[in-house]
């Protein structure tokens, strides 16, 4: 008797790499929808969680996450994770209870594709690419972080603008512009809150145009805790590259340019947006939070390097700008590799053997500096330090998904936390496949030093506390290694109520690679080592997902409440019109845009 799939002839539904059979439901053969990320596309709830250990009962909140997962199959064969639709995964936690709600972000992406039944948008931020029926639609799959705003939750993905989500239902309530307060076409998925003032400060890079035309305009935003725009000033990068994460002080906004670089004619060739360029600098750009204007940016140039995630930033006494972030020695971003014509300095591609320290950069806001012309920037004057930098630390932490206790965010901290790769421990590959998404095997724990732990009075060194950071010429490493089968995702810290700086849980999701199975954990955030007090397990396999927060109960219930019809603040408010570029396009062609009738 014949097995059931013998049945179903093993045709393929891409032919040269491209959808050719829509119809034909089934994702592509690659490691980007193997393993891990196989796609999961799975939305629903779950009340009551099982777990083994302790919730600890003081916790209670919701842990937020998302997720890129593909829910068609997509148009090119060879497609990345990261052009993947986003889906937010919600674990509420209360009494020592958990439940589970995961829902799709409906973007104007997703309403195009549902009506069709099939993928229309086609490369990774490249519209070139796409079905000619979603011309003039907002690309956007928000698949990168999932963010708490007064009231709302914000979808973000660094191509286009958020879209706001019920914080409770996961309801998708609309495209968000701020109340008609931003209207560029793209907005960073990682904006900083000040916890000082309430403030977020966000910004926008490949801002000028319709966000998918190489421009060098960088966007900088402040939106005070009231919701008004109060600051926006826009600044010219030395080339269109990738400006993923930022890190804010009390005066400053810095911003990590990362040498991976666009190409519009690689674009309308249909070929990738972006190409790591080993021969260019990484670049920093320091810029003032308040009144800035354009010619008030500093940008400082290093080595060639890729950016990771930042963890804290903060002024010293001198007035000099503290930046921490993970900066890997090579192209993380492998499926973005560089143009054919180019050169390696080092001849040799190190594919996966790239080590990703913690440097600290200590910047001169005040330092001296030119303008400069660059091919990307045109007559725009690009204002440049003229001395390079140098990391001032360079801790051998090897991992990503850098943390904080967010309330210490501007301020001199002393805690950080990574999902970290060690790969000296033991790892199953028989059982496990290649690592989808990378060895992130352990979670760490990291204290800065005495001598490496600034207090906003002395600048050096702090008199108090922290006896037990005496290990390591850095600081305190406390990992702990989740074994042979398993690997981390980005963990987020749980701040634990009156506690002092880093007092409080870590949760993370937890990959079991050989059941292709989730658990969600909870450590106690300073005794990692010791393992965790709660291990959630899911009954199912979510994806590899970006970022994720924490948002306390009290905050979202009196949210709830000032967002209600009667409330102090009344309903979340979504976009009401089109983007410019969408108008533009529509009085150009004559096309609709969608998202928004007319
Ligand atoms: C981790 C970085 C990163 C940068 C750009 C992206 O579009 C993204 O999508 C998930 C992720
Ligand atoms: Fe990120």
């Amino acid at each position: 008797m014949a097995h059931i799939h013998d049945l179903a002839p093993e045709i393929s539904n891409y032919a040269s790499g491209r959808l050719t059979s829509p119809d034909r439901v089934k994702f592509p053969n690659t490691p980007v929808f193997a393993s891990m990320n196989k796609p999961s596309r799975f939305e629903g709830d779950i009340m009551d969680l099982e777990f083994t250990g302790t919730i600890p009962a003081d916790i209670n909140g919701t842990f937020y996450r998302v997720q890129p997962d593909h829910r068609f199959p997509p148009l090119f064969e060879d497609d990345i994770h990261f052009n993947g639709d986003g889906s937010v995964t919600a674990i509420r936690i209360a009494a020592g209870h958990a439940d589970f709600k995961q829902r799709y972000v409906r973007t104007d992406r997703y309403k195009a594709e549902t009506a069709a039944r099939r993928s229309l948008f086609g490369r990774y931020r490249n519209p070139f690419t796409d079905n000619e029926s979603v011309k003039g639609v907002i690309r956007t799959a928000s698949n990168t972080n999932v963010i708490f705003w007064r009231g709302m939750l914000l979808a973000t993905k660094e191509d286009g603008p958020p879209f706001a989500m019920d914080p409770v239902t996961l309801e998708t309530l609309g495209r968000y512009d701020f109340e008609g307060q931003i209207l560029s076409p793209t907005f960073t998925a990682h904006p900083k809150f000040d916890p000082d003032t309430g403030e977020m400060v966000c910004f926008a890079y490949e801002a000028g145009g319709d966000g998918a035309d190489c421009s060098v305009d960088v966007a900088v935003w402040t939106i005070d805790a009231d919701g008004k725009k109060t600051e926006e000033c826009w600044y010219k990068a030395p080339f269109a590259g990738m400006i993923h994460d930022c890190g804010i002080t009390r005066n400053w906004v810095v911003l990590a340019l990362t040498p991976i670089k666009m190409d519009y004619q690689r674009m309308k060739r249909g070929g990738n947006k972006f190409a790591w360029d080993p021969n260019e600098d990484q670049w920093y750009a320091v810029l003032p939070r308040r009144g800035g204007r354009s010619e008030d940016i500093t940008w400082f140039r290093a080595d060639n390097a890729f950016h990771g995630h930042v963890a804290g930033c903060y002024e010293l006494p001198s007035g000099e700008v503290v930046f921490d972030l993970t900066v890997a020695d090579g192209n993380v971003f492998f499926f973005f590799p560089p143009d054919d014509n180019i050169t390696p300095p080092d001849g040799v591609a190190k594919r996966n053997k790239l080590s990703s320290p913690t440097m600290r950069w200590i910047f001169d806001p005040k330092a001296k500096k030119s303008p400069i012309r660059t091919k990307d920037a045109g007559d725009a004057d690009v204002w440049v330090a003229d001395d390079r930098v140098k990391p001032a630390v360079v801790w051998p932490t090897n991992g990503e998904f850098s943390r904080i206790d967010d309330r210490f965010v501007t301020k001199p901290y002393r805690h950080f936390w990574q999902a970290v790769v060690d790969g000296s421990r033991p790892y199953d590959f028989a059982k496990c496949g290649p690592p989808a998404g990378g060895l992130f095997n352990c979670l760490g724990h990291y204290t800065w030093s005495e001598e490496h732990y600034h207090t906003a009075e002395s600048g050096t060194s702090a008199q108090n506390g922290a006896g037990d950071v005496a290990k390591g010429k850095y600081g305190l490493e406390d990992v702990y290694f989740a074994g042979p089968t398993m690997t981390f995702q980005e963990p987020t810290f749980i701040p634990r109520e009156g506690g002092s700086e880093g007092e409080g849980y870590l949760i993370a999701l937890l990959n079991h690679l050989d059941q292709l199975r989730n658990d969600i954990v909870i450590f106690d955030a300073q005794n990692l080592s010791k393992g965790p007090l709660a291990v959630i397990h899911l009954p199912l396999k979510l994806k590899l997902g970006l970022h994720g927060n924490w948002v306390d109960n009290r905050e979202i219930q009196a949210w709830q409440e000032r967002r209600a019809e009667d409330g102090d603040v009344g309903p979340v408010q979504v976009a009401k019109e089109p983007l410019p570029w969408q108008k533009q396009l529509q009085g150009q062609n004559g096309l609709g845009t969608n998202g928004v009738s007319h």
